[in-house]
Order: structure tokens, then sequence, then C-alpha cells
């Protein structure tokens, strides 16, 4: 692990913290979520040696099935468990509130749905992602291909610059859009905002359902932040 980048032990440092997080909750039956993106790969690495503890996971996307898989660890398809206990990903970017932007990875829509399920989520983030307003990171948006250009009329008229994130087909055989030029001050009502736009499957804000906890990875440790009610 010498060869790390800062940034990478930083990601590292919160994806351990989410096993020592986590591992007092495991039992026998728990269905762990389990996110995208580099973040979440090192997660993935840690959680291998657990895997007798629990009963497998759900995942955001390919990639990351394929990783658990490789660890023999379960990837269960969502609608065929009950519950998820807690899931655990990364994000583009969270404010003090823990809303986030996501996506980056593209992976945004399977992402909400874990989301929506899970009882928690916990993010693990480095402090490259931690900003006071949302919107620097490029806002991803997950829309049906033949609605792509009405989509981002729309965007435009909400004040966005979308742009095509050319030849990335999404898990569900989407497209999407990166929207840039937004300074996001109401989270909750652009989220809303956007995904009433037909055409659009989701976008890669999460402030409906913020994180429960943030685990973030700052060069003086790792911090931790509740949602506050
Ligand atoms: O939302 C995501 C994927 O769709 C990721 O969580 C996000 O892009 C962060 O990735 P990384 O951990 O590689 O910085």
């Amino acid at each position: 692990m010498s060869d790390l980048s800062p940034q990478d032990r930083l990601k590292l440092a919160v994806a351990q913290a989410a096993i020592d997080y986590i591992k007092p909750k495991l039992e026998p039956d728990t269905i762990v979520g389990i996110g995208t993106g580099s973040t979440a790969a090192f997660f993935i690495d840690l959680l291998a040696p657990l895997k007798g503890l629990f009963d497998g996971t759900v995942a955001s996307s390919e990639a990351s099935a394929e990783q658990l898989k490789g660890h023999g660890i379960s990837v269960y398809d969502l609608n065929a468990v009950d519950n998820v206990a807690v899931y655990v990903d990364g994000a583009d970017e969270t404010n003090a509130q823990l809303e986030l932007i996501k996506g980056g990875g593209a992976a945004l829509t399977r992402e909400k749905i874990i989301t929506a399920v899970a009882d928690e989520f916990v993010c693990i983030a480095d402090e490259s992602k931690w900003v006071d307003t949302l919107g620097a990171f490029p806002l991803p948006v997950e829309v049906i291909p033949m609605a792509r250009a009405h989509v981002a009329r729309e965007l435009v008229k909400l004040g966005g610059d979308p742009v095509y994130r050319d030849g990335v087909v999404t898990d569900n055989g989407n497209h999407i859009l990166d929207v840039h030029g937004l300074h996001i001050h109401n989270p909750k009502s652009l989220e809303r905002a956007i995904n009433g736009i037909v055409g659009v499957v989701t976008n890669g804000l999460f402030a409906d359902r913020p994180a429960d906890v943030l685990l973030l990875g700052t060069e003086n440790g790792v911090k931790t932040f509740t949602a506050r009610a």
C-alpha cells in the first residue's frame, strides 16, 4: 500500500473506518449495500475477510458486483432481499448537511435505489469532496437516450450547462448529461425539479435522502459527521 497517492490513502482510511463502523452491526442474515467507485472498491477489498459474518450484498453496479464475486461474497438481486441494513458508498461532493452529488461513475440510479431501501446510508469520502455549496462538480443526470436533447434543453432553462458524457452507457442502458455551472443553494428543490423532467431517470443529487453518516478522510484523521434531524 506504500505506493498509494495521498488521496488514495484517505480513501483507504475511510474505507477502513466504514468497516470498523459496520462490523459490530453484522449478523448472519445482514445484507450490506455496496456502492461504486474507487473508495467503494477499497471498502469491498476490506470487507472480504468479514464475509463469514453476514449473509451477502446488493451492489449498485456491475463493476462492484464483479469485484464482490471475485472475493467470493454473495451478491443478491435487490428484489430478492427484504431489507438492506446499511449502504456504504462514496460521493463526488458533500455539504455539511450530508447532501451529496453522486454519479461520477455513472451508477447514480442504482445507488439512489439502494439508498432508498437501506436502513442506514454511510458515505465515505476524502476531504477533497467537502464543499460549502454543491455544484462545482458537474451534476450527473441519467436520461432515457431518446430524451437526451429534450432534457438538455430543460436543464438549460434551470440555469445549467449540460454536457453529454459521450460514449458512456449506464448499467441500465441509458445516457448521462453532466450539468455544469450550477450553484446549488436548494438541493432538495433542484433534485425534485430535475426529476420532474420527462425523460430523466434520476439525477445525482442525494438531498431528499442524504447520507445518515459521513466518514470524511482528512490529513488529521477520519472525521465522523451525522445528519441533523
Ligand atoms: O457516485 C459514484 C459513482 O457513481 C461514486 O461514489 C463517486 O463518483 C465517487 O467516486 P470515487 O470514490 O472514485 O471518488
